[in-house]
């Protein structure tokens, strides 16, 4: 179940400025304060949107008790300072009896604590919080840890409720309505953008749509692109228009580009296949054109096959994936197929001021199926703003979902069933960064400190787990390329970009690989994780703590170190850990054993 975002209107009846209290007017004057502060956390957190992937965007503001601001904070990318501990160090002495306003509960997945503790050791008297976690292994922990110090920390529409909170809480549902999303749903949050005449075409009957916006809404699109995790296109759209789908604002990430094609009648010659900078994946129907895979495999671009392919199913797959926002920039044909399966959230329509015409031109949303206007899908919290020459009309086909009623909090759900101990089970499983034991990932922001195999001296830093085991692969190889991949790894800007480079290259240049990997690749998996859990003790707890039950990375496409989707995978990243757990049990017990005998 989920709940419009529309605004609560206060239930209290029309009552006269003049009658009301001084009490009122004081709590009317605070929750107008309370409101302002989380409107601007919400604010900072949004300068980050697209960059904290898979996090979500933080901002903190710290204001005295006169009402003055005297630190602020954002998350500005994944693996950085928490937004509290950049307001707290902006705020200093004035911290000493403030409030720090939280657009979001903070997640803590890595055990470390950072933001509570900043916050808690600043001598903050009294915490707002826009809204709790989405996830449910996180949600309430930050709050509750926060009371347990003594801090006074209210949640809004929890604590307290009125028009211009409400108004305040829901921008900070929008700041983060991917991961709200994926705290509720199988698929990622989808945007449908296009941009359309006046006289609704997408592109003139010939098919040619360069350009109907005009360049500052094409810079928007850059934007909008760089706060997404992907952009999708159709294959007509790919044999008509050659897009790049590049964000090309100068600022953020790049989004991976799919390309939706059940033919893959598609050409040899596209930008999208030149994957040098970003890369592609092109969704396809199993079996199709062979050949064609071959040659897409050979351009490093990644084709996945499905039995059905369909919007639902491809959704499905990227959200396993871990992408958190989908751009769709298809034309009607598959945009209709989209809204039909009921992926797309967010339309975002560019209108332009021009008039095309044409009756087999393109329009933004092919055939649904309504022969009814009393059909017709409503946007909600529909806003309009002008942009340049056109229009730019954005709406919610389907509301974010107001997590209030539906993820009840961690202490609700033990007041509900109190046999429910959603941290109790026999298996562990762990994948993505952001799940509860995501810090077992290799993925995880925790640099080692490691030399290369075989030599023991020249020790560096590698930025995860993942960046020194893909470097390793190539590590030895008396071949200049070898040495240049294994440096291209070392400094890739995520693990996620040292994998691609890691698995491409062994795939694409098997020669640069070191004939012995496959019988150390363990050793060197082990090491490496042996390295992580040492330098970090809150990791080494945590990896104590789950003593007792079986440990699975629950990745569906690795079938060595994952469990596989239906634990056909073999699991050797679990098998590991778990070894190196019961090593550090049998440390612990000889030392209790030391001391008990001394
Ligand atoms: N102004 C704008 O904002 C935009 C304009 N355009 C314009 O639109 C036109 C192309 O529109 P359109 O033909 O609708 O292109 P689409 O981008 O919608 O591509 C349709 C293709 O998507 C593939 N597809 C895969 N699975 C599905 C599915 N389940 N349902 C539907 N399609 C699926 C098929 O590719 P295959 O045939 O390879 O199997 C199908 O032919 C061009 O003229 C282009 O310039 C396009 C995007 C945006
Ligand atoms: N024609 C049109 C758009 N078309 C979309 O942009 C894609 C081209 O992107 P790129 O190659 O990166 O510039 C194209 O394939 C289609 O998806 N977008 C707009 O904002 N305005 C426009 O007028």
């Amino acid at each position: 179940m989920s709940m419009a975002l529309s605004f609560r209107i206060c239930s209290s009846p029309l009552i006269c400025k003049a009658t009301l209290s001084n009490a009122d007017n004081n709590r009317n004057h605070h929750h107008a304060n309370d409101a302002a502060f989380i409107r601007r956390a919400a604010d900072l957190a949004e300068m980050s949107a697209g960059l904290t992937s898979p996090h979500p965007n933080f901002g903190c503001v710290i204001a005295t008790s006169s009402g003055k601001v005297s630190g602020e904070g954002y998350l500005y990318a994944q693996g950085t300072k928490p937004a509290e501990a950049l307001a707290v160090e902006a705020a200093g002495e004035f911290c000493r009896g403030s409030t720090a306003y939280l657009n979001m509960e903070p997640g803590d997945c890595h055990g470390d604590h950072t933001a509570v503790s900043a916050l808690v050791q600043a001598g903050v008297e009294r915490v707002v919080v826009g809204i709790r976690h989405p996830l449910q292994h996180l949600r309430g922990s930050a709050i509750r840890e926060l009371r347990s110090h003594g801090i006074e920390v209210n949640v809004l529409g929890e604590d307290f409720e009125s028009k211009v909170l409400e108004d305040a809480r829901k921008s900070c549902l929008l700041v983060n309505a991917p991961l709200i999303h994926r705290a509720c749903s199988r698929v990622p949050f989808s945007v449908l953008k296009y941009a359309m005449t006046l006289d609704g075409k997408i592109a003139a009957s010939s098919g040619h749509a360069a350009w109907i916006s005009s360049k500052l809404s094409r810079t928007r699109v850059f934007e909008l692109r760089g706060r997404s995790d992907a952009v999708i296109v159709g294959g007509n759209t790919v044999r008509q228009d050659d897009p790049r789908l590049t964000a090309r604002h100068g600022q953020g990430h790049t989004p991976t580009r799919i390309v939706m094609s059940q033919s893959l009648d598609l050409p040899e010659k596209a930008n999208l296949w030149d994957a040098s900078e970003v890369s592609t994946i092109v969704v396809t129907q199993r079996g199709a054109r062979k050949s064609f895979q071959k040659f897409l495999a050979s351009k490093c671009v990644e084709v996945v096959e499905f039995d059905m392919l369909n919007p639902r199913e491809v959704m499905e797959y990227f959200h396993l994936r871990g992408y958190l926002s989908i751009l769709w920039e298809c034309g009607g044909t598959l945009a209709a197929s989209a809204i039909s399966s009921s992926v797309i959230h967010k339309v975002v329509a560019f209108v332009a001021p021009k008039i095309i015409g044409g009756r087999n031109a393109p329009s933004p949303v092919g055939e649904l199926g309504m022969v009814e206007m009393t059909q017709a899908l409503n946007l909600i919290d529909v806003c309009y703003e002008q942009v340049g020459p056109d229009m730019l009309v954005s709406g919610f086909l389907q509301p974010i979902p107001d997590l209030l009623p539906v993820i009840p909090s961690e202490d609700a759900t033990f007041e509900i069933d109190p046999t429910v101990n959603p941290f109790e089970s026999s298996i562990i499983f762990f994948y993505k960064t952001w799940d509860l034991y995501g810090s077992f990932s290799n993925f995880s922001p925790h640099p080692i400190r490691m030399p290369y195999v075989g030599e023991n001296d020249d020790y560096m830093t590698w930025s995860s787990v993942e960046h020194y085991y893909q470097a390793n692969k190539f590590v030895g190889v008396e071949n200049p390329m070898a040495l240049d991949c294994v440096e291209k790894i070392r400094t890739a800007r995520s693990p996620e970009e040292a994998a691609l480079i890691g698995r491409k290259t062994q795939r694409h240049k098997p020669e640069l690989v070191r004939k012995d990997w496959e019988d150390v690749k363990i050793e060197v998996m082990y090491m490496a994780l042996k390295c992580k859990f040492s330098t970090y003790p809150h990791l080494k707890s945590m990896l104590l703590s789950t003593a007792g039950s079986v440990l699975v990375e629950a990745s569906p496409h690795d079938l060595f170190w994952g469990g596989g989707r239906e634990g056909e995978g073999l699991n050797y990243l679990g098998r590991l850990l778990m070894q190196l757990r019961s090593e550090y049990m049998g440390e612990s017990s000889v030392s209790a054993e030391n001391t008990s005998l001394a």
